[in-house]
């Protein structure tokens, strides 16, 4: 499955890039006025090959959750409970995240791909409108997809996180919950991430996958101290020393140095990407696993959108590896998908131009 999805990818249309270009520079406005949204709006057509490219509606959360052998580093203050909690708290729709898609009419689904703890009984808020992988249209409430493929990663300092075949495993409940979530009609997918200990395992990919010393990968995450920052970046250097992965072989190093939640999120942009679909990435969870991704396919880039600029420093050193550029900048560093959900109306409005915007011809307004 993980082979023909990375075969299923491809390049963006050239034609359908040209005529979005054109298209933008007769709409009524001085050409080049919507700045980075012309641009975006190029590369939507492209991965489309379409233009205008469809609406990127309706929008899908999807929420990888996992848990962390490297949690017993005390890389984090929060206790590993934290994320079933967390999954709880998603599930009734009680989270940031759940609030930011009841805003934009975004469906939630929570995928457990290996946490540690029993998840809690939800009792889920029957008037949360984001519910249901079919769109808000779905009475439901968010959804629960149980795909564990081990509860929680081994601890990266002392042996390999995952085996290549759980890691393989992960991906692929990614690629799947791509594939469900566009089968039921999403036409944009937004990344979200729930595991306490995860920003660890994410600095040790984006050094693995760039290059840069581990210092430069690793940030506080959910706000350690100074010390334990100092700890944490010598976790992180530690793991890459035992292991050494190799960037050519991204299931090698998702399965060191990797969590379940970054492999599976490997897979949902793989998934989207082969199916032309477009994926708006949130934090430093996913651009980690945004560099795995390219590892396994470059074109896979083209269905990729940066929502945010995460607080996180590493993923400023992910972002300009895949050379994206982040859509919106609050210094926001919670994940769960919160950051995506911010940019998904400028990327609605985006597409929204070329559907809509009168020409100068058909309005005639009459040009310099
Ligand atoms: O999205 C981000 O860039 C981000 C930055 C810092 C923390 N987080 C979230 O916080 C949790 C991990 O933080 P930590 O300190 O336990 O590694 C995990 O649940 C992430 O979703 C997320
Ligand atoms: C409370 C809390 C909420 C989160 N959401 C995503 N990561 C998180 C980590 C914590 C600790």
């Amino acid at each position: 499955m993980l082979e023909s999805t990375i075969a299923g990818t491809g390049p963006l249309d050239e034609s359908a890039m040209t005529a979005a270009r054109h298209l933008q520079d007769r709409l009524t406005k001085p050409a080049g006025s919507l700045g980075a949204l012309e641009d975006l709006s190029v590369r939507l057509a492209g991965l489309a090959g379409a233009c205008p490219p469809p609406l990127p509606s309706p929008a899908a959360v999807a929420i990888f959750a996992g848990d962390h052998g490297v949690h017993a580093q005390r890389v984090t203050p929060w206790p590993q409970e934290v994320t079933a909690q967390m999954v709880g708290n998603f599930l009734a729709g009680g989270a940031v995240v759940n609030a930011f898609a009841r805003q934009t009419g975004a469906t939630v689904t929570v995928v457990d791909v290996g946490v540690a703890t029993p998840l809690p009984h939800a009792e889920p808020d029957p008037a949360d409108p984001a519910a249901g992988p079919g769109g808000a249209a779905d009475t439901g409430v968010p959804r629960l997809v149980s795909a564990a493929v081990r509860r929680g990663t081994r601890d990266m300092t002392v042996t390999a996180a995952l085996t290549r075949d759980e890691a393989r495993a992960a991906v692929e409940v990614g690629i799947r919950t791509a594939e469900d979530l566009i089968d039921a009609g999403a036409g944009i997918l937004l990344t979200g991430d729930m595991g306490i200990a995860n920003t660890t395992p994410a600095a040790a990919l984006i050094a693995a996958f760039t290059g840069v010393d581990a210092a430069e990968a690793t940030g506080r995450g959910t706000g350690v101290d100074d010390q334990t920052y100092q700890h944490k970046i010598e976790v992180v250097r530690r793991a890459l020393r035992r292991h050494h992965p190799d960037p050519a072989d991204p299931l090698g190093v998702l399965a060191a140095v990797g969590g379940l939640e970054h492999a599976a999120l490997t897979g949902l942009l793989l998934g989207a990407a082969a199916r032309r679909v477009p994926v708006l990435l949130d934090g430093v969870i996913a651009v980690a696993a945004a560099l795995a991704a390219v590892a396994f396919a470059p074109d896979a880039v083209g269905a990729m959108i940066a929502g945010h600029r995460s607080a996180e420093p590493g993923a400023t050193v992910a972002l300009r590896h895949l050379g994206l550029t982040p859509l919106v900048d609050l210094g926001l560093r919670l994940g769960e998908g919160t950051g995506a959900l911010l940019a998904l109306p400028v990327v609605t409005g985006a597409v929204r131009v070329l559907h809509e915007v009168a020409t100068f011809d058909s309005a005639g307004v009459a040009e310099k």
